[in-house]
């Protein structure tokens, strides 16, 4: 088994009229994130984390800020796009650790409704997501939001145990069924190979 870190760092400024949308969850403040995309820093840090995890380059190298697909997109869609890579490459996600550094809003009350919805993008478990938050003190960065994440990857075994399982069967339809019992619920296979991309034109708004 091999095991791979990846750290990803993401910054925005806050700016008004635009909706406030953090680790995929809207939030009421009286401003947002500017950016290209929806502005979300955390899932930003994470997607490059993840990337960075694998060697796969930055999310910029596979979104541009100046590319108009992007212009206000949903930033789960970087982030799913981040998960196939790294399934791609073999590995799965073992924890993920992020920091978010802004004044406001305080993130201290919402912060399981967060780590949720973070782990439901991930597919994981809220106990694998931390979710920190700091008050960037000393820092004059009262009006911009930074978000750090770490990620922690195992290589997925897929012939752990399966060398010592044998079956007799006589068709193929057979042979399917005892495969798949053989198999079925004892790996994720659909983390092996690249997936339908996790996007399209009507994903973008
Ligand atoms: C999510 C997106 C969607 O378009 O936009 P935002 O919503 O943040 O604006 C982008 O993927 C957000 O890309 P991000 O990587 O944060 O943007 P930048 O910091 O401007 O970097 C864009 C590209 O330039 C490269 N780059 C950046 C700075 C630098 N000195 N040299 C570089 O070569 C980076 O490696 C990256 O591939």
């Amino acid at each position: 088994m091999s095991m791979r870190i990846g750290y990803g760092f993401d910054s925005h400024a806050f700016k008004a009229g635009v909706p406030l949308v953090i680790g995929g969850l809207k939030m009421e403040h009286h401003e947002g994130l500017a950016g290209h995309s929806d502005g979300d820093v955390l899932l930003h840090a994470i997607t490059d984390a993840l990337l960075g995890a694998v060697s796969a380059g930055d999310i910029g190298s596979f979104f541009p800020p100046s590319d108009p697909r992007w212009k206000n997109a949903d930033s789960a869609i970087f982030l799913e796009t981040a998960l196939e890579e790294i399934a791609m490459a073999g590995y799965r996600i073992v924890n993920i650790d992020t920091v978010l550094v802004l004044a406001a809003p305080k993130i201290g009350p919402i912060s399981g409704d967060l780590r949720q919805r973070v782990a439901e993008l991930l597919h994981l478990k809220p106990s694998e997501v931390g979710i920190k938050a700091k008050t960037p003190e000393g820092l004059n960065q009262d009006h911009v939001a930074v978000a750090h994440a770490t990620v922690l990857l195992e290589s997925i075994v897929v012939s752990d145990g399966l060398e010592r399982m044998t079956a007799e069967a006589e068709s193929d339809a057979e042979i399917n069924g005892v495969v798949e019992s053989l198999i079925g619920g004892r790996h994720d296979m659909t983390a092996l190979g690249r997936k339908v991309p996790g996007f399209d034109a009507d994903d973008l708004t």
